[in-house]
């Protein structure tokens, strides 16, 4: 048996959005009840948090797919834990100020707190209608982003307050159902990562990490509707607005969930986005692994 307290901090990184509350919404309060005292939770937008887990700064996090598919090789996958979804998503929102042809011939603006919604899009413009935009990295701000380019990706919190009130004339694409209209699957957004030397140093401190989060999501989804009145307090919207939203994505990383990501990855390899194909592997296989040694 481990013993826990001798173990090294370990630093779990949070996404900063509503998507991520119905897993990490009870966390603190369920690591609490296992005694752990040498967790801390670091906030940030994916592309912050995916930046953190490469650097080895933060040691298990919910990063973009993308970001994993580049490092597959320096990370487990923790079980049963994403954010999916499967025809719509509601928050990864292309805003358009002029028809789609038209801006396939120009220029949008897109998010710098994106990996997997970016190359997503870069995935189906060139896919589905043969080719692809000229990209600008900009700071999630609707406003600023449409007056430099002919539309606008957003992801998290700033794609749903810009769907509330998009402006005069703005369309509004979601793009996980422009992925399942073009490939018929679904799509995963994040996926949770640890790094490998940290289930290998802290082993124990990993393991109720992990469950923890699946004992919060557990919680967390036997009450969407004290979530949906929690969001809309905290962000307005609605209760019904929220609900819907949370019983849109999805947060388990089945075959269903698998199969989508797995033909991302294989698009973002043909592509050249990413330099390897992505063969991932899933905690605690290398514990598994070591005792067979
Ligand atoms: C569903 C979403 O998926 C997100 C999109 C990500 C990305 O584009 O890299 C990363 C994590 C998720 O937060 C969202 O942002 O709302």
């Amino acid at each position: 048996m481990t013993d826990m307290a001798a173990e090294r901090e370990i630093t779990v990184g949070r996404i900063d959005y509503a998507n991520i509350w119905p897993i990490f919404d009870r966390f603190e309060e369920c690591l609490a009840e296992t005694g752990v005292r040498n967790v801390r939770v670091a906030k940030g937008v994916p592309a912050t948090l995916n930046r953190a887990l490469s650097e080895g700064t933060i040691d298990i996090a919910a990063i973009s797919s993308f970001a994993y598919g580049q490092r597959f090789d320096e990370y487990e996958l923790l079980p049963e834990l994403s954010v999916s979804a499967d025809g719509e998503v509601m928050s990864v929102l292309l805003f358009l100020k002029r028809p789609l042809e038209e801006a396939l011939r120009g220029r949008i603006a897109v998010t710098t707190a994106s990996a997997t919604s970016v190359n997503l899009l870069r995935i189906v413009m060139q896919g589905r209608y043969g080719r692809c935009p000229e990209l600008i990295a900009m700071e999630p701000d609707l406003e600023a982003m449409l007056e430099r380019a002919d539309g606008a990706l957003l992801i998290g919190d700033p794609a749903i307050r810009a769907s509330w009130r998009p402006g005069p004339g703005i369309e509004v694409l979601d793009a996980a159902r422009m992925w399942k209209e073009w490939t018929g699957l679904g799509m995963t957004f994040a996926v949770f990562a640890v790094r490998r030397e940290a289930a290998r140093e802290a082993p124990e401190t990993v393991r109720r990490v992990y469950e923890a989060l699946a004992e919060s999501k557990r919680r967390a989804l036997a009450d969407i509707e004290g979530l949906s009145r929690k969001a809309a307090g905290r962000f307005g919207g609605g209760e019904d607005y929220w609900e819907r939203y949370f019983r849109t994505l999805r947060y388990g990383f089945g075959p269903q969930e698998q199969e989508g990501l797995s033909y991302y990855y294989d698009c973002a390899f043909r592509m050249g986005l990413l330099e390897r194909r992505v063969a991932p592997a899933t905690w605690p296989d290398h514990a598994a692994a070591r005792v067979n040694e």
